[in-house]
């Protein structure tokens, strides 16, 4: 029997001045399905998923909700009509406690002779975390306590609480650690086993290849095509998001794990409320990994290490090429001869960033980028010291600094004035990435670079990563993508509950399920 319609694009367009971000797209969504989008970083999926969630206005077209017309006008609205969106970027607001967002709009449900009962809407927020098995967490708790996959897991638990009949999730599962992806996974199997329809953005092609019953591609704001399971074919689904054949090393291809003998970076025994004596050390000329699952503190390691998370015990010490002192680089020079790297602690951001420290937060729209610049700005930020000359930037050379990073990694714009607020998730992405390559960052602590990034452009960053190396830059990956830090790794390091349970170096043989074998 042929499933229902339950809700219906029609020609829709959706223009931001003179940027068309949809064009004339019309997509079936089905009862009893899960249907993957994908495209490129760029490519509209954000937009017209939106769209359906009443976060934008559509410019022009039509919307169905099971045959009858729908415009929404808000997220509560859509809400209303069951339809629920997860967004790529933190959905939560870190001043409220966990039980206030999650009824966050809809406060009147509790509201008792004119004042909020609070006792029921904590109750309450309590059963919706039960939803996600979560049912004993402390809901008075304000969000910005929690971390970025907590704060996703309360967005969900939000989500469902309303009972969609449409989920939406966009690109999150990237965000999340592996126990955090399985229990996405289940929910979605779930709703669609109860016959609810599921819309899943995502740019990992093998986890749609396996969650989804069909997948349609969007490029440049057109729908190119929709794909059943029983067609899947990764080649061709490629080649439709590009427009190309795409061909060549996704990673790098030798297994020489090999590096530079300097250290560039030590952590002595570290610890901090999560981590637990933290040694080790990067070298130069090497890609260090750290992976583990979200609470197991691999991404405080790269806060620690960039001067902003202060450790309770221990220390980080940088090698770099600027003396602390005359007193220190008489003695520094003594111990490092031959190098002239001076060591330093790093006490803060800034003796970070003054020692060419590079470093991409997984929060990249709190942590990384400012949304109300422009591109330009964003990119010429960290790189003021290399552009300035006797004190001084000149205009021209921040153009074309910006110019040139743009180019490298395609960042798709409608030019560098444009605010970083408006662009996809995925170049904001390139562009928080794009900060630190390029200017005078020898020593780069990337915290999930290539999260929400399109198959192309993850590529680039690859080829990219592995150059740098191999000019002797020191490179630290944290990320939860295992695949991510097996391919381009000269060493990894595993984590679990704040300590390092293994080392594990470069090696064809090297499985994502030797590693897990550490983490869980
Ligand atoms: N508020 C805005 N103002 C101007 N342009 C915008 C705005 N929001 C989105 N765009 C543009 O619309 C286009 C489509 O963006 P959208 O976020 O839908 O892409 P996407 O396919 O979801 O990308 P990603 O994979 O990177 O998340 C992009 O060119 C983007 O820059």
């Amino acid at each position: 029997m042929d499933k229902p319609v339950f809700l219906e694009t029609k020609n829709i367009i959706k223009k931001f001045n003179e940027v068309t971000a949809v064009n004339d797209v019309s997509i079936n969504i089905y009862r009893g399905e899960i249907r993957g989008l994908i495209g490129e970083n760029g490519s509209g999926k954000s937009t017209i998923s939106a769209i359906i969630s009443g976060l934008l206005p559509k410019t022009a077209g039509e919307l169905m909700l099971q045959g009858a017309s729908y415009n929404p006008k808000s997220p509560l609205d859509a809400r209303d009509n069951k339809i629920s969106m997860i967004v790529q970027e933190a959905g939560t607001i870190g001043q409220l406690s966990i039980a206030e967002n999650i009824f966050l709009g809809d406060e009147v449900r509790f509201y008792k002779n004119g004042v909020i009962d609070r006792k029921r809407m904590q109750q309450e927020a309590e059963k919706a975390l039960a939803l996600i098995d979560y049912g004993d967490m402390d809901v008075s708790l304000p969000v910005y306590k929690l971390n970025f996959e907590q704060r996703k897991l309360i967005e969900i638990a939000r989500a469902l609480y309303y009972e969609p009949e449409l989920f939406i999730v966009d690109e999150t599962t990237t965000a999340l650690s592996h126990d955090g992806r399985q229990l996405i996974h289940q929910l979605m199997r779930k709703l669609r086993d109860q016959n609810k329809a599921v819309l899943f953005i995502s740019h990992d092609l093998p986890e749609l290849m396996e969650i989804c019953d069909a997948l349609t591609v969007m490029r440049d704001g057109n729908l190119i095509t929709t794909i059943d399971r029983a067609e899947f074919d990764e080649h061709y689904i490629k080649q439709s998001m590009v427009g190309r054949v795409i061909e060549g090393n996704y990673y790098r291809s030798d297994f020489d794990g090999s590096h530079g003998e300097q250290v560039m970076m030590r952590v002595n025994g570290v610890h901090t409320s999560l981590l637990q004596n933290i040694n080790l050390e990067l070298h130069q000329g090497e890609i260090l990994g750290i992976g583990g699952l979200s609470g197991s503190g691999m991404h405080e390691i790269g806060k620690v290490m960039f001067g902003e998370l202060k450790p309770d015990q221990g220390e980080v010490i940088v090698y770099g090429e600027r003396p602390p002192s005359r007193k220190q680089a008489e003695a520094a020079k003594h111990e490092n001869d031959q190098q002239q790297l001076y060591p330093q602690l790093v006490k803060n951001v800034q003796t970070a960033i003054a020692n060419q420290i590079g470093y991409v937060s997984k929060n990249r729209d709190q942590e990384t980028l400012i949304m109300e610049a422009s591109i330009k700005e964003n990119l010429v930020l960290s790189a003021l010291d290399k552009l300035a000359k006797f004190g001084l930037i000149l205009p021209a050379q921040e153009k074309s600094f910006a110019a040139k990073q743009m180019q490298n990694l395609n960042v798709k714009a409608s030019g560098m004035n444009q605010p970083v607020g408006e662009l996809s998730g995925g170049n904001k992405q390139k562009v928080s990435f794009g900060k630190w390559i390029g200017n005078n960052s020898k020593i780069l602590i990337l915290d999930s670079p290539t999260r929400g990034v399109d198959v192309g452009v993850k590529t680039t960053m690859y080829q990219l990563l592995y150059a740098l190396k191999q000019q002797g830059y020191a490179i630290l990956i944290i990320s939860e993508e295992l695949p991510e830090l097996i391919g381009m790794s000269d060493r990894i390091l595993i984590m679990k509950d704040g300590k390092i349970t293994n080392q594990f170096i470069r090696d064809e043989h090297l499985s994502e399920s030797m590693l897990i074998d550490y983490m869980i």
